[in-house]
């Protein structure tokens, strides 16, 4: 699908889409817990709904929609292979969550999760007994169980999602499990993780120096639980707001431990008008000058912060490229190469992405297969020269299904190719 957005004034109030993270956790715990649980507000994401698909597949009973969702919790093991879609955070939690089994159980996936490295998760794994193989640190992964547990140290600075599954597995270990962590970075992630697991019942001691201990016998409790509101995907509205006019957006919870709340930090520092209460975020345009940034635990808010600096008189720097290598495209790569087209030049120094803001021009962009991508390129279109088009659009349906009828609500003109 290709998109054609105009330049246009931004103005108007928008619910923000479900967190496909927050949903994800809640679907796998759910499916662990032993009785019915109902998920309140799970949205239609692809990723959310793989990872449906999966915990079906792995014996759990699912019935409902995005709105409301019925499960009933007990895995068993499956004897199909394990199918993820795209979602990096599917695979790496749930092939720990399938080395409860004690047979081999084959996860893989499609589109841009074959070129992404899995090695994160066969290295904690391994540690803690299970047999693990991947065809070279890619798709497809065996795991073969049970967890044995123990004391063991990973690397967190590539990706955190391995450490998710493997806090979220560690309950079915026969012995306890520490989990050393060294390098960690996408911090808030594990810190939702945590917290969710505690919503479910199931504790995570943490010690000093990052080290989380799980006592192994713990059990998920079945409960009812309402997925919030998705910072990631609302802050490419945030920032139209802050570059194109005036934007409110409800359905987002200021104290939520999701890591791209943190783009309120960005916004205040680039000078946007910001006012914030417990209902409704409002951003409206402000004059805009160039900010540093450091992304390392929320590399996710690349592609925005892009948009914005784009918009921003000077030389905006971000830190954490390092982090953006193994994401659906090669985010630092993508970005260069998509904002060059549309005249902004993007500097790459190490750790340390540089943008230059200035005028955006009229030009065909390209998702990459990126949905992060596509929505970056779409918010920056609002004050270019003329149209901008986006050609495979519909990579947005892996996090924001919902997002160009949502650019509709907000008077930006658009059309489809
Ligand atoms: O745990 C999660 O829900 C996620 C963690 C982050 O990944 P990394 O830990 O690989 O940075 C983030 O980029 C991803 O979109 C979602
Ligand atoms: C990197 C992302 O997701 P995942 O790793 O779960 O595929 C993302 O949503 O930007």
């Amino acid at each position: 699908m290709k998109r054609l957005i105009a330049p246009s004034e931004v103005k108007g109030k928008l619910k923000a889409p479900a967190s496909k993270s927050v949903a994800q956790r809640a679907i796998a715990m759910a499916s662990m817990a032993n009785g019915h649980s109902t998920i309140y507000n799970v949205g239609n994401s692809n990723d959310s709904l793989a990872a449906i698909d999966i915990c079906k597949k792995m014996g759990a009973s699912i019935s409902g929609d995005g709105s409301k969702l019925s499960i009933t919790g007990g895995l068993k093991w499956p004897s199909d292979e394990i199918h993820c879609g795209e979602s990096g955070l599917s695979i790496r939690m749930f092939s720990a969550i399938a080395s409860i089994f004690d047979k081999p159980v084959t996860l893989t996936g499609e589109g841009s999760l074959a070129n992404r490295p899995m090695s994160m998760i066969t290295d904690g794994l391994t540690k803690l007994g299970v047999s693990c193989t991947t065809n070279n640190g890619k798709l497809p992964i065996t795991v073969n169980g049970p967890i044995m547990g123990g004391i063991i140290e990973v690397d967190g600075s590539l990706s955190s999602q391995a450490i998710t599954g493997l806090l979220m597995a560690a309950p079915f270990a026969k012995n306890d499990v520490t989990i050393r962590v060294k390098n960690l970075n996408s911090r808030p992630y594990i810190d939702l993780t945590i917290q969710l697991m505690d919503e479910f019942n199931v504790k995570v001691d943490r010690q000093s120096n990052d080290a989380y201990r799980i006592v192994s016998g713990q059990k998920y409790s079945p409960r009812n639980f309402n997925v919030e509101g998705d910072w990631s995907g609302a802050t490419f509205m945030l920032v139209a707001g802050a570059i194109a006019g005036e934007v409110d957006i409800t359905n987002l919870n200021p104290k939520s431990l999701q890591a791209d709340k943190a783009i309120i930090e960005a916004l205040m520092n680039a000078g946007a008008s910001i006012s914030i209460d417990e209902s409704n975020i409002s951003v409206r345009k402000g004059n805009l000058k160039a900010f540093d940034f450091d992304a390392r635990n929320c590399p996710d808010l690349f592609p925005p912060l892009v948009a914005l600096a784009a918009n921003c008189q000077g030389k905006t720097k971000i830190l954490g490229v390092n982090r953006l290598h193994g994401k659906e495209s090669d985010r630092a790569a993508t970005l260069q190469q998509e904002f060059a087209k549309l005249g902004v030049n993007i500097e790459i120094n190490n750790d340390i992405m540089i943008v230059e803001g200035g005028t955006i021009k009229s030009a065909t962009t390209h998702s990459h297969g990126d949905h992060r991508i596509a929505m970056a390129c779409a918010i920056a279109a609002l004050n270019a020269n003329g149209e901008v088009e986006i050609e495979n659009a519909e990579a947005v349906n892996k996090s924001y299904p919902d997002f160009f009828e949502d650019l509709q609500k907000i008077q930006i003109n658009q059309e489809n190719r």
